[in-house]
């Protein structure tokens, strides 16, 4: 007789066993040098602990889609802070915006959490992952490539690639219902990898699905190490089904990026004086500067390409997507978004420039309240660098602090009916006495996201396109979207809606 075991309890079962010889062999060397951190830590308020484990006992039987909904709940019943151990290592997560700014408001406390050692394998010590004099040498090398008369010429391709985009969807059979979500991804991917790379991905016509189910599978495989101890030792998790597939993605995704570094690199040498001369890519800036910098390798730009293609396209097509979901569900302030829209196109030849972007002041208000209500990146995690002191607590140095951007958003202090979509709440007089650091879609500091301002021109484009087009109909609401996080918060269905075309 045969016994079939699903994944999941395949899974489980091996990481059970191997995880608890493998635990319990360090738990005596562990809880010696964590004695005086746990002392601190366990006077902050958080769920009961059990040894080993510590509190992800928990999360045994929580599905990943209910994950995010689970630490919601903890974030409430704690109000602002609570301690968490993922097995041995204490995690302190906060939720007020006078501790992200604790946090955020300084050059200490710049190191990534080690929970983002899971995404090394990908990433490398790319810009998000890594820290030091290797991060700040990084950072001054590629701040350049997002200065602004460069983005006014990445407007060009925004253009061209949403108008690609609008023929796609005119192509659709009328008045079904579909899935939004991928043709967007498809739309920012070939963005990204044009103005970033250079390269003419053209992936709205190929469907690149490959890379694309390879991030999903990493992030995926990402999260739960990050959260479940029983995953996090290598040589256990690579005997799941899940590392195998972890593994599988990986190859896919380097040999995605290798094969842009390689076909940029055959354009460049076949390039002419002139044709150089025109706007240089992100990626033409890494491999220039590895020519006379040799501590950037190759090795180096394919960790900053994964670094690039991942944050600029994945971030992106999630608040694009959320956006449409909104404005699909508040059909009224979609009408005086489309007549903003409508007006600005008035007398306008040509792509959409910088001087048309001003315009679209509605347009920008609603992005913003959609990257309030579902910022991209919901939780921001550091490793502390010094003791520090918040709420009363004393935390530790070399603890993990994350922030709940998502619950800071909506700290009803300072929004009134916080989960209602209003972007008017971004007016000008409506944002003035406002907390600095209660609105933090992209982080703050010195570690802010690079590619904001890029981020926000390029929704703007797609979105200006996409409802001068179409009137969108959201199949799902607020009651009955499932926001899931797999590092990325995205809609668990995906984006169904139904469109119309406009009458141009
Ligand atoms: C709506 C879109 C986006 C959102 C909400 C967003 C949000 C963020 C956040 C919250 C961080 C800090 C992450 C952390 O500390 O763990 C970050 C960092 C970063 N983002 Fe973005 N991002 C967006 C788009 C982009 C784009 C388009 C690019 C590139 C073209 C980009 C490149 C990066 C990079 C390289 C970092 C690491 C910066 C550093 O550590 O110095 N992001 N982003």
């Amino acid at each position: 007789m045969y016994i079939v075991l699903s994944c999941n309890t395949y899974d489980f079962l091996i990481s059970g066993i191997f995880g608890i010889c493998f635990l319990s062999l360090f738990y005596y060397f562990l809880t010696k040098t964590t004695n005086q951190v746990e002392t601190y830590i366990d006077k902050i308020p958080g769920p009961f602990k059990l040894p080993l484990i510590g509190t992800a006992y928990a999360l045994l039987f929580v599905k990943r889609e209910d994950f995010f909904k689970f630490m919601l709940k903890r974030c409430e019943r704690y109000s602002g802070i609570f301690r968490s151990w993922v097995g041995s290592t204490p995690h302190v997560n906060l939720s007020k915006p006078e501790y992200a700014e604790i946090i955020l408001n300084n050059s200490i406390h710049i190191d990534k959490s080690t929970a983002y050692d899971y995404l090394k394998p990908w990433l490398g010590e790319g810009l998000l992952t890594s820290t030091g004099r290797r991060w700040q040498n990084r950072r001054k090398l590629l701040t350049p490539s997002f200065h602004f008369r460069l983005l006014d010429d990445s407007l060009k391709i925004f253009d061209a690639k949403a108008q690609t985009l609008i023929q796609t969807l005119h192509a659709l059979p009328a008045a079904e219902v579909f899935d939004m979500y991928p043709y967007i991804t498809h739309c920012s991917l070939d963005i990204i990898c044009k103005a970033a790379m250079g390269i003419e991905l053209d992936s709205m016509n190929s469907q690149n699905e490959r890379y694309v189910d390879a991030i999903y599978t990493q992030t995926d495989a990402i999260l739960q190490r990050m959260i479940k101890p029983w995953f996090q030792p290598n040589f256990i998790f690579n005997l799941t089904q899940k590392g195998k597939r972890y593994h599988h993605s990986l190859s896919v995704l380097h040999e995605f990026t290798t094969r842009i570094i390689s076909e940029r690199r055959r354009q460049i040498s076949k390039m002419t004086n002139e044709t150089s001369a025109e706007k240089k890519t992100f990626l033409d800036i890494l491999i220039e500067a590895s020519k006379t910098d040799f501590t950037l390798c190759d090795d180096d730009i394919r960790q900053e390409v994964n670094t690039f293609l991942f944050e600029g396209h994945d971030t992106l097509t999630a608040a694009i997507c959320w956006c449409i979901f909104l404005l699909g569900n508040n059909l009224d302030i979609q009408d005086r978004v489309y007549e903003e829209i409508e007006n600005a196109f008035l007398n306008h030849e040509g792509p959409i420039d910088m001087e048309f972007m001003g315009k679209l002041r509605l347009l920008e208000r609603c992005i913003k309240e959609t990257l309030r209500l579902y910022p991209s990146v919901p939780i921001v995690a550091r490793r502390l660098q010094k003791d520090i002191d918040i709420g009363g607590y004393v935390i530790p140095a070399s603890t993990t602090v994350n922030l709940y951007v998502y619950v800071i958003h909506r700290d009803p202090r300072y929004y009134s009916n916080p989960e209602v979509f209003n972007p008017d709440r971004f007016l000008p007089e409506n944002i003035r006495d406002k907390h600095h650091y209660v609105y933090i879609p992209f982080s703050a500091g010195p570690r802010n996201c690079i590619g904001q301002k890029y981020a926000m021109m390029e929704a703007k484009v797609i979105l200006a396109y996409i409802l001068r087009n179409f009137k969108i109909k959201a199949v799902e609401t607020k009651k009955t979207v499932r926001p899931v996080i797999d590092l990325i918060l995205r809609p668990l269905n995906g984006l169904p809606v139904s469109i119309e075309p406009r009458n141009l």
